[in-house]
């Protein structure tokens, strides 16, 4: 143990994709093992997720600052997990919580701990000689996830005139990871030449999709389905569709308003128009289709359409194992999205996917809007045998250094690992 005893936690304010400040942790064992962990930062959060911690009014960067959060580790956290043994990640994470004592980590900040969770395992990995998706998921970590690669942005991602917030292609007829990740990215290139020929818009949104001005969802579909044939793929068979609505940020009082279009509808009338798309486009899976608060909305769309689609909570579960037992006591969904600072430890976050698997819910690890090269979520798909991942388009080197880090992956698993294919979910 001496080797992988912690030594000391220490942080630093970096940039993330939006150009935001975000903590980087660094730990050091007594071995001289050295490793850092950066974490990501959402624009459509969900009103439950746990605290990112900012400077606040009057700090630099218009109060979007991280000094705060970056002192947590180097003080209070550092005490805390000097001593400890790196390679005992669920106590590493139980003397963070502990620390913090509140149920949304309201006092260290989620950025701050998981920059130390995450930080602490990568080094116990290092020092142990084992790739960080096997000291996370043992010998059974083998699973590549299929992508799903969000290549048309809109919604709080893009400042272009569609609300949907994120249109994703899944390669779900790709013999492997390797051929998926191109097939996809093949995809995403003709439909970047279609966009351009029919003088739209092709610069991209925050997670690397295009962002062109389209009336609405149905068009954004169209062109995809174009893009597929264009390259040469067939649609609903090597590829289907995925969706994230995010319609937490559509919600009024009363219903639900689509703010780019300025069209306002009733839970049911949104429930009617995904069913409607669903039906005439090859659609796998729709993440957040109602909002977060409206258990009731999420319990009937289940009930009308939960087996033949993935129906997928993001901001209503914020990764947090609570939530989700209550929507499964509930009929609501049948997928959670994994987001490790919606929660902000490691061990929170694989007791949600634990959870999900156990309860027949499936789990994709997903980045966040604003992102850092850091690959963590790759080895968490791989270790926890996820099966999907979310991680944006290949024109952004913050996503594509997660696809890079799964094509490594899969070179390291011999044969090429477990590629799930069409039985990719439920
Ligand atoms: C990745 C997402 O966006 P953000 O990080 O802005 O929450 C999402 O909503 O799934
Ligand atoms: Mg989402």
């Amino acid at each position: 143990m001496d080797k992988t005893r912690i030594v000391s936690v220490t942080a630093r304010e970096i940039l993330d994709s939006r150009g935001n400040p975000t903590v980087e942790a660094e730990v050091a064992l007594a071995g001289g093992v050295r490793a850092c962990a950066s974490v990501p930062s959402g624009a459509s959060t969900g009103a439950f997720e746990a605290v990112e911690l900012r400077d606040g009014d009057g700090g630099r960067y218009g109060g979007k600052g991280v000094l705060r959060a970056a002192g947590n580790v180097d003080g209070p956290i550092c005490e805390a997990l000097a001593g400890l043994d790196a390679t005992d990640t669920t106590a590493v994470d139980r003397a963070l919580l502990t620390l913090d004592g509140t149920p949304n980590k309201v006092h260290l900040g989620a950025n701050a701990m998981l920059a130390a969770s995450i930080a602490c395992a990568r080094a116990a990995a290092v020092a142990c000689n084992l790739p960080l998706y096997r000291f996370l998921g043992g010998v059974s970590a083998q699973v590549l996830p299929v992508p799903m690669m969000n290549v048309l942005n809109g919604g709080a991602h893009a400042t272009n005139s569609i609300d949907v917030q994120e249109f994703m292609i899944m390669p779900v007829g790709a013999p492997s990871f390797g051929e998926g990740v191109r097939w996809c990215a093949e995809v995403f290139h003709a439909l970047r030449s279609l966009l351009v020929e029919e003088g739209l818009s092709a610069s991209v949104g925050d997670e690397g999709g295009c962002a062109p001005d389209l009336p609405g969802d149905e068009q954004a579909i169209e062109y995809l389905l174009r893009a597929m044939e264009r390259a040469g793929y067939r649609p609903g068979e090597d590829f289907v569709l995925a969706m994230d609505a995010a319609a937490s940020e559509w919600k009024t009082a009363d219903g639900y308003r689509l703010p780019k279009a300025g069209k306002s509808c009733t839970a049911d009338e949104l429930i009617e128009h995904w069913r409607s798309l669903a039906e005439r486009y090859p659609i796998r899976s729709i993440e957040d289709p109602v909002g977060e608060e409206d258990w009731d909305a999420w319990r009937r769309i289940t009930e009308a359409l939960g087996d033949r689609l993935q129906l997928v909570g993001d901001d209503f579960f914020v990764t947090n194992t609570a939530r989700l037992e209550r929507g499964m006591e509930h009929g609501c969904a049948n997928a959670i999205l994994i987001k490790p600072n919606q929660i902000g430890t490691l061990t929170e976050t694989m007791d949600a996917m634990r959870t999900a698997r156990r309860n027949g819910y499936a789990s994709i690890v997903s980045h966040r809007s604003g992102e850092t090269s850091d690959t963590l979520i790759a080895d968490l798909a791989v270790a926890l045998n996820a099966g999907q991942i979310k991680t944006g388009a290949p024109s952004r080197g913050e996503r594509v250094a997660k696809y890079n880090r799964l094509l490594r992956i899969e070179q390291e698993l011999s044969g090429g690992g477990i590629w799930p294919g069409k039985k990719c979910f439920l």
